[in-house]
């Protein structure tokens, strides 16, 4: 199959992409085990692209239970080097109401045992990640969403995704603790990606579709599943529209990512001292440095 340059993480209520064509269900198996459903490889006006379901097309994978590693090393084996997120998240902030969009710049951890890294049992990178989302493809999300001019949609361009545990949503106190912090937005699924799209030397960025005001605000309900999957659906029209045109303009005009040579200094372990067994499951992720003279 030729190559896919341009993956689609879809979150809850966002399970397919209406607009894809001439579509191939593709059943990949990776080294970290299956991913959280087929690809969905597909055409978007002449460009192919891979589409996935985060939670699976039936939604029947809770955020602690992702497999975010095959997901990552699926599409990076298709060739993908672009990977936009869709994503409801709960806001933090007064101004950023329910079916605004934000792209957020900047990550808190706040999940605990999850797989994080591709690295590990003989190999050690260490990548950088204090911009955890790529700010060039941050930026053509952004400039896609404005040119849209999208009825009753405010575009917030930077802020803080805090990524919890889940799957209760969080306390009252939890909630104005992340408010104290400055942050932005909340949701249970983003930052694990980021750090293994980084690994992947994929340039990762997320539309972060506001469905909710979590449980902090005097004047509006506390968030509930209802509410979530009820506006990312008035919402998800507008969200395939931007998936459309940030494709568009991809496609068009690719930027130049950092995220692209992001192991290029990363690496620890000398290239002879790595065994056959890491070499092969990192395949995908090695073979520009690895390749033997
Ligand atoms: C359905 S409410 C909580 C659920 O929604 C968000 O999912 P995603 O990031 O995949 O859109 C949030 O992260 C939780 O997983
Ligand atoms: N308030 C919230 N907390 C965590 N994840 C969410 N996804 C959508 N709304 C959310």
């Amino acid at each position: 199959m030729s190559q896919v340059k341009i993956g689609i993480l879809g979150g809850s209520g966002l399970y397919k992409m209406e607009a894809l064509k001439d579509i191939e269900e593709i059943q990949i198996e990776t080294p970290f085990g299956s991913p959280s459903d087929a690809l969905i490889v597909g055409t978007l006006e002449g460009t192919r692209v891979a589409f996935l379901a985060r939670h699976g097309r039936n939604h029947h994978l809770l955020p602690s239970e992702l497999p975010f590693r095959a997901n990552i090393y699926a599409m990076k084996s298709l060739g993908v080097e672009y990977l936009i997120s869709a994503s409801a998240v709960g806001s933090l902030q007064a101004e950023m109401k329910p079916l605004d969009m934000v792209i957020p710049d900047q990550f808190i951890d706040r999940t605990f045992g999850r797989m994080g890294t591709f690295f590990g049992d003989g190999i050690v990178a260490h990548v950088a990640f204090g911009d955890p989302v790529c700010l060039q493809l941050a930026k053509v999300l952004g400039d896609a969403v404005e040119s849209l001019q999208l009825e009753g949609v405010t575009l917030h361009r930077g802020g803080t995704y805090v990524c919890m545990e889940g799957p209760a949503f969080s306390t009252k106190a939890e909630s104005n603790l992340h408010r104290s912090w400055d942050a932005s937005v909340i949701g249970m699924t983003n930052l694990p990606e980021a750090k293994l799209a980084r690994e992947a030397e994929i340039a990762y960025a997320t539309l972060a579709l506001v469905t909710d005001y979590d449980c902090w605000h005097p004047d509006h309900d506390s968030v509930t599943v209802e509410m979530v999957i009820g506006n990312l659906q008035r919402n998800a029209v507008n969200a395939q529209k931007v998936i459309l045109e940030t494709v568009r303009r991809l496609s068009k005009n690719p930027p130049v990512s950092d995220a692209h040579s992001a192991l290029k200094y990363a690496i620890l372990t000398p290239k002879d001292q790595v065994s056959a067994a890491a070499k092969t499951r990192l395949e995908f992720l090695l073979q520009k440095y690895f390749t033997e003279e």
